[in-house]
This record gives C-alpha cells, sequence and structure tokens, in this order.
C-alpha cells in the first residue's frame, strides 16, 4: 500500500429548527478540493459590530454538509479503511470538533432510528459481511473499548466489573517492550464470532461509559474513547498470522481547549484535553511533513495507543464535525473580544503607550460611541476605548465639556440626559397592585388545575407502571431470540444476547426494590422525559419489524416446504421412471419434460427464497438494533431518574434542617415536571449531563424562575410554611408557595400605601 497521507473531512450538523444558522458555504474546486468558508461578523475591540465581515476558509478532502446521512458518511469515510484493515493494514478513524456538534452521532450513531447507526455498527456489519463471503482465509475478529479521562485509561469491556463510576472500571496502563512496541495492560480483548456479539459489546461499553458518568464529571463530552477491531487472518493449516487493527475514536470536545474562567475539576480536564489534543495535532503535524524522522508519540496515552495506527501505511481519517449556530459564531466573537481586552490589559501593565495623534476617523467613532453611551439608559452599559490611553483622555475631555455646557445657563437643549433621571409615575403604584392581584387569580386557577390533575396522575400512576414493566417484558430479548429462533431454523444463527443480559438484570431490575411512591415519581419522570418518546416509537416499530419478521419466517417456512414437496415429485418421478425402465428400458434415458418444469419451479422458488431470507437476516439485525437502543434508553432514562430523585431527596432534607427562604430556588428545587403546561408540551427537568433535553431543562428553569421572580424576596416562618396544605407533589407544591408569596407581596404593598 502507498504510504498515505492524513485525510480531512468535514461534516456540518442540521440546524434545529430553532437555531439561527451562521453564515457560511462550501465549495468545490476544479482539484475536487472543499473549502469550507465560516463568516464571522467583524468585531471591533470597541464593542460595535461594523458591517465588515471575517471570513474563515477551510480546506477538506469533501465536506459533508447538513443533509448527508449516515449511509453516505460509511460508504465514502470509513469502507475504504474497513477494506484497508480487512487487507491487513491498520487504520484510525477521529471524529473531531465540539461539544454537541456530532462526534458520537458520527462516530457510534444516534439513540433513536435505525437508519442513524454510525460508523462503528456500519463497519462491523461491513466486516463480518466481507469475513463470510471470504472462504480462503480464517478470519478472527476481537473488539476492545478503551476510554481515556484525565489522561488514565479505564476498559470498558471488562464483564468482570459492575461500573457505577469510571473508577470502578479496570485501569489500563501502557507497558513499553525493549523493542518499543506498546502494549496495554488490563485492556480486555473480547472476541466477537459474529454481528451481533460485536455490537452488544459495543452497547456494553457504552452503558458502561453512561452508568459510569455522573453530572460532576460528564465522562463523555470530556473523554476520548477508542472502540478497536481486531482482525486476525491466516491460511487454513498455515501458521503465519496477519494482524491489522482499525481504532474509531470519539475525541472529547475541542472547545475546552480554549475555555477560560474554569477552575478545579474543569480545570484540570481542560488540561488533560487541551493537552492531549495538542499531542495528537503535533503528531498529527509532524507525519504530514514529509521527511520528518522523529514523531513525538510518547506524549500521551491517546498517541502512544494509536501509535502504529497513524501515518505510515495505515490510512488515517479525521473527520471535523461542526455545528454552525450562530450562537457558536457569536461565541468566536466574544472570545475575540475577550483576546482584544487581555491584550489591551497586557498594554496598560507593560506601560506601553502609543504616541502618535488619533486620527480623524478614530476621534469620529469615539464621537459615536460617547453619543450612544450617553443616551442608552441603561445604566449597566460601559464605554469601551480599550487600553489606549489616547482615547480615554479624550473621552474624559469629552465629557467635562459637556458637563461644563450643562451648567452654563439657558444652554441644555442638546444636551443628554447624562444623570439618567427616571421619571416616577405615581400611577406604577395601582399597576403594580392591579397586576398583582391578576397574578394571584391566575395562581388560584393554576393550583386548582394542578391539584385536579394531581389527582388524576396518582390514579393513573399505578396502571402506567403496569405498563411499563409489561413494556420490558412484552419486547424481552430471549422472547425476540426465540421468535427468531424459530422462524430461522436450521439457516439462522440463534440470537445470543448473553453478553447483553448478563449486565442488564442490575441495571434495570433496581426498580421491585423502590418505594411505591418512588415509583410513581418514575412512572410521571418517565412519561415526560425526552427518552420515553424515543422509547415508544421503537417499541411500535419494534412490533412492526416482528410482525413483518414473523410473515416472512411464515413464507419462508411455506417456500422451503414447497422447495422440498417439489423434490419429493422429482423423487416420485424418478421412481415412477425406474419402474417404468423395467418394462421399456430406452424410455429412461429420454429428457422428462415434467420434471424439467418441477426443476424450474424449484429454481423460481429458490430465488424468492434467497431474498426473503436475506430480508429476514436483514430485519433480525435491525430487530436487535433496536433492542439495544431501547434499553439504552432505558437505562438511561432511569439514571436520569435516580440522580433526580436523590437531588431532590437531599433538597428535601435541607428544607427540614433550615429556615425556609422563600425566594431561594435551592429550597423550592424545580420540579421533574411542568403540569400546569397543558397547552406547551410536557417539560421535565433533568439533570445537566443529559443533554438532548437541554431545552426542556431551560424550559422548566425559565417556568421555574418566571416563579421566583414574580415575587420579591421575604421571609415567612416555618410554622407559617407547616400551614399551608401541601399536596406532596412538588410542582403543585411550589406554586402554592408562589400564590402565598404574591398574597403576602400583595398585603405588604398594601400596608407601606396605607403608611
Ligand atoms: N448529523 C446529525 N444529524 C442529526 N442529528 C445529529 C447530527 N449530529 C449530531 N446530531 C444530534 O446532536 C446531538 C449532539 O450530538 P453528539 O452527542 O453526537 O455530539 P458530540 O460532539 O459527540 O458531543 P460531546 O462532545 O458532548 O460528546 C445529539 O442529539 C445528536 O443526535
Amino acid at each position: 500500500m502507498v504510504k498515505q497521507t492524513i485525510q480531512i473531512f468535514a461534516r456540518v450538523k442540521p440546524l434545529g429548527r430553532r437555531q439561527p444558522p451562521g453564515i457560511y458555504s462550501v465549495d468545490e474546486d476544479d482539484t475536487s478540493t472543499f473549502s469550507l468558508e465560516i463568516i464571522v461578523p467583524h468585531d471591533l475591540a470597541d464593542g460595535f459590530v461594523n458591517n465588515k465581515r471575517e471570513s474563515y476558509k477551510f480546506k477538506f478532502q469533501k465536506v459533508f454538509d447538513q443533509e448527508s446521512k449516515q449511509d453516505e458518511i460509511f460508504e465514502a469515510i470509513a469502507k475504504p479503511v474497513a477494506e484497508c484493515a480487512l487487507g491487513g493494514y491498520n487504520g484510525t478513524i477521529f471524529a473531531y470538533g465540539q461539544t454537541g456538534s456530532g462526534k458520537t452521532f458520527t462516530i457510534t450513531g444516534g439513540a433513536e432510528r435505525y437508519s442513524d447507526r454510525g460508523i462503528i455498527p456500519r463497519t462491523l456489519s461491513y466486516i463480518f459481511h466481507q469475513l463470510q463471503k471470504d472462504s480462503s482465509m480464517v478470519y478472527t475478529i476481537h473488539i476492545s473499548y478503551l476510554e481515556i479521562y484525565n489522561e488514565c485509561g479505564y476498559d470498558l469491556l471488562d464483564p468482570r466489573h459492575e461500573a457505577s463510576k469510571l473508577e470502578d472500571l479496570p485501569r489500563v496502563t501502557i507497558m513499553e517492550d525493549p523493542d518499543q512496541n506498546i502494549h496495554l495492560k488490563h485492556l480486555s480483548l473480547q472476541q466477537a464470532t459474529n454481528e451481533e456479539e460485536a455490537l452488544n459489546l459495543l452497547f456494553l461499553g457504552d452503558t458502561n461509559r453512561m452508568i459510569a458518568e455522573t453530572p460532576m464529571n460528564q465522562a463523555s463530552t470530556r473523554s476520548h474513547c477508542i472502540f478497536t477491531i481486531h482482525i486476525s487472518s491466516k491460511e487454513p493449516g498455515s501458521a503465519t498470522i496477519r494482524r491489522s487493527k482499525l481504532h474509531l475514536v470519539d475525541l472529547a470536545g475541542s472547545e475546552r481547549v480554549g475555555k477560560t474562567g474554569v477552575g478545579g475539576q474543569l480545570l484540570t480536564e481542560a488540561k488533560y484535553i487541551n493537552l492531549s489534543l495538542h499531542y495528537l495535532e503535533q503528531v498529527i503535524i509532524a507525519l504530514s511533513e514529509k521527511n520528518r524522522s522523529h514523531i513525538p508519540y510518547r506524549n500521551s496515552m491517546m498517541t502512544s495507543v494509536l501509535r502504529d495506527s497513524l501515518g505510515g501505511n495505515c490510512m488515517t481519517i479525521m473527520i471535523a464535525t461542526l455545528s454552525i449556530e450562530k450562537r457558536n459564531i457569536d461565541m468566536i466573537v466574544r472570545l475575540k473580544k475577550e483576546i482584544q481586552e487581555l491584550k489591551n490589559e497586557l498594554t496598560l501593565v507593560t506601560g506601553e503607550q502609543r504616541a502618535e495623534e488619533l486620527t480623524e476617523e478614530e476621534l469620529l467613532q469615539i464621537d459615536e460611541q460617547i453619543q450612544s453611551f450617553l443616551e442608552d439608559t441603561e445604566p449597566e452599559t460601559i464605554l469601551e476605548v480599550g487600553a489606549d490611553m489616547r482615547k480615554i483622555k479624550y473621552c474624559f475631555s469629552y465629557l467635562k465639556r459637556l458637563i461644563n455646557e450643562v451648567k452654563l445657563p439657558n444652554n441644555h437643549h442638546h444636551v443628554p440626559n447624562i444623570l439618567g433621571e427616571k421619571n416616577v409615575n405615581n400611577s406604577n403604584g395601582d399597576e403594580e397592585v392591579k397586576k398583582l392581584r391578576d397574578l394571584l387569580q391566575q395562581r388560584d386557577n393554576e393550583i386548582n388545575i394542578l391539584v385536579n390533575m394531581l389527582k388524576r396522575e396518582k390514579k393513573k400512576a399505578q396502571d402506567a407502571f403496569l405498563q411499563f414493566s409489561a413494556l420490558s417484558k412484552d419486547i424481552s430479548p430471549s422472547e425476540s431470540s426465540s421468535l427468531l429462533k424459530n422462524m430461522e431454523s436450521e439457516q439462522m444463527a440463534s440470537v445470543t444476547l448473553e453478553t447483553k443480559s448478563a449486565f442488564l438484570p442490575r441495571r434495570t431490575g433496581g426498580r421491585g426494590e423502590m418505594s411505591l411512591g418512588c415509583q410513581e415519581a418514575f412512572e410521571i419522570f418517565r412519561r415526560d422525559h425526552a427518552d420515553s418518546i424515543t422509547i415508544d416509537d421503537n417499541k411500535q416499530l419494534l412490533k412492526v419489524r416482528f410482525a413483518e419478521a414473523k410473515s416472512l419466517g411464515e413464507k419462508v417456512n411455506e417456500i422451503r416446504n414447497k422447495i422440498n414437496h417439489l423434490k419429493e415429485e422429482i423423487i416420485q418421478r424418478h421412481m415412477q421412471k425406474a419402474a417404468q425402465a423395467v418394462v421399456s428400458p430406452r424410455e429412461m434415458n429420454e429428457p422428462d419434460p415434467v420434471e424439467e418444469a418441477l426443476r424450474a419451479q424449484i429454481e423460481k422458488e429458490k430465488i424468492s427464497y434467497k431474498t426473503m431470507f436475506t430480508r429476514l437476516k436483514g430485519l433480525k439485525i435491525e430487530i436487535e438494533h433496536l433492542q439495544l437502543l431501547m434499553e439504552k434508553s432505558k437505562l438511561k432514562l432511569q439514571k436520569d431518574f435516580e440522580v433526580w430523585w436523590s437531588a431532590n431527596a437531599i433538597d428535601v432534607q435541607n428544607q427540614e434542617e433550615k429556615p425556609v427562604l422563600l425566594n431561594s430556588t435551592s429550597v423550592l428545587k424545580s420540579p421533574p415536571l411542568v403540569l400546569g403546561a397543558q397547552t406547551d408540551p410536557p417539560a421535565i427537568r433533568v439533570p445537566n449531563n443529559s443533554r438532548a433535553s437541554s431545552d426542556k431543562e431551560s424550559s422548566v428553569r425559565s417556568n421555574t424562575s418566571r416563579l421566583n421572580n414574580s415575587v420579591s424576596t421575604s421571609r415567612i416562618s416555618p410554622s407559617s410554611i407547616s400551614s399551608i396544605p401541601f399536596t406532596g407533589d412538588s410542582q403543585t407544591d411550589a406554586d402554592i408557595l408562589a400564590f402565598v408569596r404574591a398574597r403576602q407581596n400583595l398585603l405588604l404593598k398594601k400596608e407601606s400605601r396605607n403608611k
């Protein structure tokens, strides 16, 4: 194989419906090189955004724009690397990009649809498919799954360990032999004899990764993950084994590299991510330079692990995932501004001042800035002119001139209201009281609605819980396994989910120990959790697929019976002919049109048998994948619930111990549900690590903060709290408290007006 340079592709994440897009364009030139141009509005150091544009152009082997689908990415990027790996060469595919830009989606896939399968499941499918076709070699496939967090390696696949935190997983260390070969101690290599077993290992690793993650350690965002397919092959009878590896790498979010203003754990993580990505960059740059003899692999764990699979005759591919949302571009603008401010500070500290006069244009610009600064009634507004002493002095003299003008009699006509006095309107008080009255009424109504809803919810909770248990049962792996087993009889491999089921009872079976209240809360939490829609959708889809597979299985069996029947007819025919041959031996060698017709029919049936069987096999893989997705979603839901539940338990404890501060969010922790939002989609408060639900979370936060902001700070004694009739439902109780606060404020307002 020819020495390869590193190939770099870009993939642009599709924008959500409500995300304003950033400005970018994609071009392909004559040499089939793609360029991606991003326009970042030019930001001046003085805080003005003018109409000048700044454009950043990046070249890529190919840019996959928003509408590119997972199969396209696989075909163009991963398939050639998988082919090379099958041919005995090592390969590596990285996904690199900021948090939320689609690295995991590209490498592993989305959790919702079968068509969202990413590079790993598609590559596994492709490899096992190819192996089946090649009988000239004996292949063995092993899988390893390594997570690197803060420069420490963890084995995600060791089945002996029950991980509840990352540190529970076996710690992987690097060893180097005298020949400078790298060995990874404690990284297990699990054999996978078919696609299904390999997918189960992927699922196991992902589950361990998710379970080990806590809100404090959102490892999926801040760790690197290396899924490796180890391929060994040899010719039958030969002792020579050819080995190759294909690494599929989901890198940590890259934006933390430049993040400032973080401390403690975040700072440590940022440093490690920063360093490891920096060392990876160094290695990639060194590899891309011709005649470079020293490649600095040893600096980080990741580059050490990938040492034999980068550059040289290995195929190395980087996929830069990009989220070109306006807010990300705004972030660039903000960072650029921060850089400018730091430069200014530096200039001040080092005392480097410029001596030349300000130009006419600069003076005009400062005049405009001062004008808009003075006209802006917002007290927080700042007049930003940077650290340039000439500009600062000019501003002072300008303001001095203005104040002197104010002092002069009859000379205030075009002087702005620099003191920013507010006109106090007496009618404001009345309006405020009216507003509060309305609010009071509104709260009253809400409470009635909420209490009624709560009663209904409680009644339904038990049924729904039973339903949920049924949900787990009616599509259990063993059932699907036996169903498919029946359908496929001799030819189709049985569905073995041992690897998966060995891990699942612990994860999903714990709910039997929950108290009834906790189960009720779980039920409500589940129903409004974003993932339950996915679970329900997948459940429906699974039912459809099962029905489809069942009917296909029946048809396959029918055809097989038909073929057997036709074969029997041919045998019968032979027997008849043999009997006739005794009477007239000549007829024995004559062609038999009936037999020919029977054979033609068999061939026809065989073709439809093959088509249906292939479809059935595809369905089997799809069903298994959907089951894994559902298990994953269920585990995530349960984990989110546990985090939420324990956070609330701590809050309740704190509430009992402390005096009640009414507008403190720590006392009135936002509940998981916004029950009152009948016209809005239901929202749920989920822990920070649930990225997909962040919109919903913010909707709850804004709801809660609206609630809290609508009343001013006031204290009421614990004894008065105890006289409030609480329902036990946190959202309703929050509303009741908000109601009490609103009433108190109204009374306070009235009192103060009467005085
Ligand atoms: N190409 C895409 N098409 C559809 N959805 C996508 C695409 N890329 C990403 N997403 C969705 O965007 C969200 C964030 O993507 P993902 O988790 O892959 O980001 P990430 O870069 O891996 O983030 P992190 O660094 O936090 O792990 C997910 O809900 C994912 O399903």
